[in-house]
């Protein structure tokens, strides 16, 4: 490419009539003064006719000025005219100075001819130029629209950032969970590892289990033939039991029978300070005889003193020291008549002070508890015992006092103001007292609380009314139900258990009033029973039952259905030797006597 300065046409034009003006003549002075002038001139329209262009062509432009202007240059100049030493022409040598004008004509013909060929190559070259310039700008437009679309797409790119930011921070949860998992899943493989372990541990264990298991299945099918074959012996040995407790029924109700329906047991008080007092004596050897001795003085004292024993026989005498425990095992076997389905009354006579409220409830220390919670003890022991072999047992309790032919509910808790009458009624052979509390009771337990609520009640009476339990009956009653479902067998008794008023005789002339009353209706109740009784001995057609409210209560417990025991206390003290034969009578006309043979009321 030519690096020669582009000049236009019309600063070609400019020049070379310059040029020419410079052929044409003029005054000598002015053209020498102006010639040195010139180039710069020409230069200097060039630069003003110069294009705005790029900077591209700007620099091509300044190599092309530059080059025009060393052309220029090369030029002669005035400088070197003077410069070179030529010599200068006289004014006179017109001539010479023509030559050299012409040598200066023709070099810069030369020179016009060497920038026309160098003006022709700029041209070319500006054509270049210019195609090339289109072509930029072409290529610029293009650009343009290219970076118009990356604007475009940058643009959209910012969307696809701030997802690119939000899908960063999710892919750093996700990697944090990422690596959570992985942490979690280390965890899971130890665990996995252990449990597989422990797996195997099991398994070897199971196997072993398995083995056992069959070994213990094996032993099972043995051990239910077993079972089979025992539960076959518990039938039979049921059925043996059941037959075996039939007939121990009926031995015992045999012995009983043997022994008398009737029995009468004779137990002395110890004195208050202990021991016996010499008037009576008991036989050392049998304990079933008592010697009362008496001594009478002579009333003239000429004769000597009268000795008088009166013996009595009964079936079992007790002296001052038997225990309530020893009492008791003979009664036992009555309370076990009692459960087997026979109706038994045990009572106690004597005079007051005698010891029967001893003997029938005692008092409540173990070792001195009476008749009536040992004997609730036994039933309840021996029902249980009974369960086993299928039997159910139902109690039902009840306590009366009476007083001067009066009923008194003892286990009464309602007002006292509206304590209800009571009747006795007969239905059915089954004698039940009207409004009279009947209470359920399932254990010893319940019955020692009704034992202790019907001595409070008569505590409360006796307040009231002074030494009054010594004078009234009270009567404790269980009745006993039984059934055995799976043999059929049912059976109903009453356990009477009953602590008489003192027999003591009052003298007619001593008792008055009230006292009077009492003592007549006592008297008369304890006769009644004492005539009952014999009754019954003698088997005669009427038994006068209802002659008194005592042995009409009593009246399912005497007779031929029941078994009865009688207790004879009787007081060690001499002044109550009086008092002591009468019971002792009265306990031996009992013991003579015979009831019928019971029988027991199965169903
Ligand atoms: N066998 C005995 N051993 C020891 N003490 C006895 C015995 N019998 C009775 N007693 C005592 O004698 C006293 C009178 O006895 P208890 O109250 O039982 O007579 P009771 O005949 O029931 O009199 P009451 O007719 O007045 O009720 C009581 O203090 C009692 O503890």
């Amino acid at each position: 490419m030519s690096r020669l300065p582009v000049i236009t046409k019309r600063v070609l034009t400019s020049s070379n009539s310059e040029n020419s003006h410079h052929l044409a003549p003029a005054p000598k002075k002015v053209r020498r003064e102006q010639e040195p002038q010139r180039c710069p001139t020409a230069v200097t329209v060039i630069g003003d006719k110069r294009p705005p262009v790029a900077s591209g062509r700007a620099s091509l432009y300044k190599s092309v000025r530059g080059a025009g202007a060393a052309t220029v240059a090369a030029g002669p100049s005035r400088g070197e005219t003077g410069g070179t030493g030529a010599p200068r022409r006289q004014a006179w040598d017109l001539k010479g100075k023509v030559s050299d004008m012409e040598g200066k004509i023709r070099n810069y013909q030369t020179k016009v001819r060497s920038v026309n060929e160098e003006n022709e190559l700029l041209k070319g070259s500006v054509a270049q130029s210019r195609n090339r310039l289109s072509d930029l700008e072409r290529e610029v437009e293009s650009q343009k629209s290219k970076i118009c679309g990356y604007e475009v797409e940058l643009q959209a790119l910012c969307g696809v950032r701030e997802d690119l930011k939000h899908m960063t921070s999710e892919k750093n949860c996700l990697q944090r969970e990422l690596s959570d998992l992985e942490a979690k899943y280390k965890v899971m493989e130890t665990l996995r590892d252990s449990q597989e372990a422990e797996l195997q541990t099991l398994k070897m264990k199971l196997s072993v289990q398995d083995s056992t298991v069959t070994r213990l299945q094996t032993s099972l099918t043995n051990a239910q033939e077993e079972v089979r074959t025992l539960k076959e012996t518990v039938v039979e040995q049921k059925d043996e039991l059941h037959a075996g407790e039939m007939e121990r029924r009926r031995l015992h109700n045999m012995i009983q029978e043997l022994k008398g329906n009737i029995r009468v047991f004779c137990r002395v008080r110890p004195l208050v300070d202990g021991g016996l007092s010499s008037h009576i004596q008991l036989a050392p050897s049998d304990n079933k005889s008592i010697t009362l001795a008496k001594t009478e003085e002579s009333h003239t004292g000429k004769s000597a003193d009268t000795h008088k024993n009166y013996h009595f026989s009964f079936d079992q005498v007790f002296g001052p020291h038997a225990s309530q425990q020893q009492i008791f095992e003979e009664i036992s076997l009555l309370v076990q008549s009692a459960l087997d389905g026979y109706n038994v009354c045990c009572f106690a006579y004597g005079q007051t002070g005698s010891g029967k409220t001893y003997t029938m409830e005692g008092e409540e220390f173990d070792d001195s508890r009476g008749v009536i919670p040992r004997a609730v003890q036994q039933i309840f022991r021996a029902g249980e015992k009974l369960e086993s072999q299928g039997w159910e047992f139902n109690f039902t309790a009840s306590f009366v006092e009476i007083y001067n032919e009066t009923l008194r509910d003892l286990l009464y808790t309602g007002k006292p103001s509206k304590r209800p009458e009571h009747e006795i009624r007969k239905s059915n052979n089954e004698v039940t007292v009207t409004n009279l509390t009947y209470k359920q009771v399932c254990s010893e337990g319940q019955v020692l609380d009704l034992i202790a609520l019907a001595k409070q009640n008569r505590s409360t009476a006796q307040t009231a009314q002074n030494d009054r339990s010594s004078r009234s009956h009270s009567v404790f009653q269980l009745q006993i139900e039984g059934a055995n479902a799976g043999r059929d067998v049912r059976c109903k008794s009453t356990l009477c258990l009953v602590d008489l008023a003192g027999s003591e005789r009052m003298v007619k002339s001593q008792s008055q009033g009230e006292r009077f009353k009492e003592m007549t209706s006592i008297n008369s109740s304890l006769s009644n029973l004492g005539i009952v009784i014999t009754s019954l001995a003698n088997k005669e057609s009427h038994v006068p039952y209802r002659n008194s409210k005592l042995t009409y209560l009593l009246q399912g417990c005497l007779g031929g259905n029941s078994k009865t025991l009688m207790f004879v206390n009787i007081s060690p003290e001499p002044d109550s030797f009086g008092e002591t034969l009468n019971s002792l009578r009265f306990a031996s006309k009992v013991n003579d006597c015979v009831i019928g043979t019971a029988s027991s009321n199965k169903k």
